[in-house]
């Protein structure tokens, strides 16, 4: 500029110049441009925020409620406002900011689930229920992305079959999920009204289950309550379940916890359970007490050598002839000798590893058909604890539906004794042979003379068509335990020490002191005993029971048991271990057994 003021340009040109700047100044566009610009910098300064994000559609429902209201010149001069295309467009760039919605639009994404095969993202659609979705999410530590954790078998996220486990989330109704926590995720859904709508890179891992095990059925051994358990990755997507209740495991997927439906509520929606594996893993380190108690350990020798007692009591009894009830066999099992057996036999299961885990085991159904024979009643228990009372009151109670079996023995028959009532009396060779052929499930000696239960014994009861109850050491429970016999065990349990003395005050016990089979009252050590021996039992045996009862009141403990057992076998289906019909186990528990060892 200044070097063209020296410049020989005519004076003229510069007004002309001088005059265009000036009015274009005073422009009155300009002015409220820079106006505008004011008010921006000033608004920008304080951050505003929108008051409502879609101005423009509340607009066009405002003109149409205006059409309808009335005549008033107000209402008239507001309509000629609202229609006017200039505030319109200025409502719709408000909205684009307020949304800041910058991009360019795409066309709209069709509703129903498709696939895109650039970049495989899918957009899913679930119906909102008032059922939760039977899905769990998780962050992907590495990635950070959030997926698809598990997929609730019977829940309305499998049922549709469009999201599976290991799907990557990227966005819900809209929203993105990037750097979001899952905890931030279930709002988002639960506010939305309607459809859930998702956007999501299907997972890898979404092949088919590598078993099939739709028809897989194991009863749990344990009590199951999610409320105490902490590992549990979601408690609301868990079972709870009781011992002995029948749980349709429907994907074993996941090593550390499975999904199951329990039959007795009826429902299809699975739920977490511990697998058999987690469930071992925590048995195991939480052994019985019982188990480490130091105790002065011999080998029995003289663990055979069991005395015999009669019983006359129980003969007289209501002029019912019980023959099955004398003490023969499972005699001496509270003698210090059988004590020192077990004792024994404990330790050298620990040795050896074959304490079973309480955990699952695997059932199928069976239906009782009225020409199939009774199954056959295992009781077991500590020695005292009452097994052969309750077998007496059962007897009692209706002879003509229990039975007992006859026992066996080699002694001479005495004069009052009755061959097949109260003994079937053979010879050694005899006994000794059914012993060789496993007729015998369980046999003591007494005197030199052998005492045991024949299963022939136990197939007479059976074929007048009662059910044979029979008494025996949980460890014989293996020579019945098979689809001939169908047993149902019953594990008579001793009730905690106190109702012991209380109840157990005028009860009296055969013993077996050095060989004297005095009867006596329980002392406290028996009544220890009587507890150990319960507790080593149950952890023993455990998975074989099908049912617990505590005798505490013999009357309670009776009417729980009768009760018990109508109910078994009036049930439409029951259900009998796997490995009686399978010799093995099916396909599927030895698809998992290595996850543990198979009981
Ligand atoms: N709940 C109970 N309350 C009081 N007395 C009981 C109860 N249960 C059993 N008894 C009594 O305890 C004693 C031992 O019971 P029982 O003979 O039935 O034991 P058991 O389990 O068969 O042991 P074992 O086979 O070693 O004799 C008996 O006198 C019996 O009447």
């Amino acid at each position: 500029m200044e070097q063209s003021s020296f410049s020989s340009e005519p004076l003229s040109d510069r007004e002309e110049d001088y005059r265009f700047l000036h009015s274009m100044l005073m422009e009155k566009k300009l002015q409220l441009l820079f106006k505008i610009h004011e008010q921006l910098r000033r608004f920008e300064k304080r951050s505003p925020v929108a008051v409502q994000k879609h101005a423009a559609s509340l607009a066009s429902e405002m003109e149409e409620e205006l059409l309808v209201q009335g005549n008033s010149d107000e209402v008239k001069e507001l309509l000629v406002l609202v229609s006017k295309p200039t505030f319109k467009s200025l409502l719709r760039v408000h909205d684009t900011v307020a949304q800041r919605n910058f991009e360019p639009t795409l066309p709209p994404i069709p509703d129903d689930a498709m696939e895109d095969e650039e970049d495989s993202v899918k957009i899913v659609s679930l119906v909102k229920t008032k059922e939760p979705l039977g899905a769990t999410i998780k962050m992907d530590k590495s990635t950070g992305a959030i997926v698809v954790a598990r997929i609730m078998r019977g829940g309305s996220a499998d049922k549709s079959d469009l999201i599976h486990e290991g799907d990557e989330l990227k966005e819900v109704n809209g929203v993105s999920l990037k750097h979001r926590k899952p905890k931030e995720i279930l709002p988002l859904m639960a506010c939305s009204q309607g459809d859930i709508k998702f956007k999501i890179i299907p997972g890898s891992s979404n092949e088919d289950m590598p078993f099939n095990i739709k028809k897989f059925f194991v009863r749990a051994l344990f009590d199951y309550d999610p409320v105490d358990d902490p590992a549990i990755p979601c408690k609301d997507a868990a079972l709870a379940f009781k011992r002995g209740d029948i749980l349709r495991v429907v994907s074993m997927k996941d090593n550390t916890w499975w999904q199951a439906c329990c039959l007795e509520n009826g429902s299809d929606r699975a739920g977490l359970i511990p697998s058999k594996q987690l469930q071992g893993r925590r048995v195991a380190l939480q052994r019985p007490k019982a188990l480490f108690k130091p105790r002065l350990i011999k080998t029995p020798d003289d663990e055979k050598e069991f005395p015999v007692t009669e019983d006359e009591d129980y003969g007289a009894i209501s002029g019912i002839h019980i023959a099955g009830l004398r003490r023969s066999f499972r005699l001496g099992r509270k003698s210090s000798a059988a004590m020192k057996g077990v004792r024994f036999r404990r330790w050298s299961a620990e040795a050896h590893g074959t304490i079973c885990s309480p955990t699952y085991i695997e059932v199928i159904p069976y239906h009782k058909e009225p020409k199939h024979r009774h199954r056959l009643v295992v009781l077991v228990g500590p020695g005292g604890v009452g097994t052969t009372e309750l077998k007496r009151r059962l007897v009692i109670s209706d002879p003509d539906h229990y039975g007992t079996s006859v026992p066996y023995t080699t002694r001479e028959k005495r004069k009052q004794e009755r061959e097949g009532v109260d003994y079937h009396f053979v010879s050694v060779q005899k006994f000794e042979e059914d012993i060789l052929n496993q007729r015998i499930v369980e046999y003591g000696q007494y005197k030199g003379h052998y005492y045991g239960t024949n299963l022939d014994a136990v197939h007479r009861v059976m074929a007048e068509g009662k059910v044979c109850l029979l008494d025996v050491h949980p460890s014989k429970i293996g020579c019945v335990y098979s689809f001939e016999f169908k047993p149902y065990v019953v594990f008579v349990k001793p009730p905690r020490i106190e109702e012991l003395r209380l109840t157990r005050r005028r009860a009296k016990f055969v013993c077996d002191e050095e060989n004297t089979n005095q009867v006596r009252i329980f002392s406290e050590e028996d009544f220890e005993d009587m507890i150990d021996l319960a507790e080593i039992m149950e952890s023993l045996y455990g998975h074989l029971f099908d049912k617990v009862i505590v005798n505490g009141d013999i009357a309670a403990a009776f009417r729980t048991l009768k009760a018990d057992l109508e109910k078994m076998e009036e049930a439409e289906v029951q259900w009998v271990p796997a490995e009686w019909i399978c010799s093995t186990p099916t396909k599927v528990w030895r698809s998992c057994s290595h996850l543990t060892s198979w009981i």
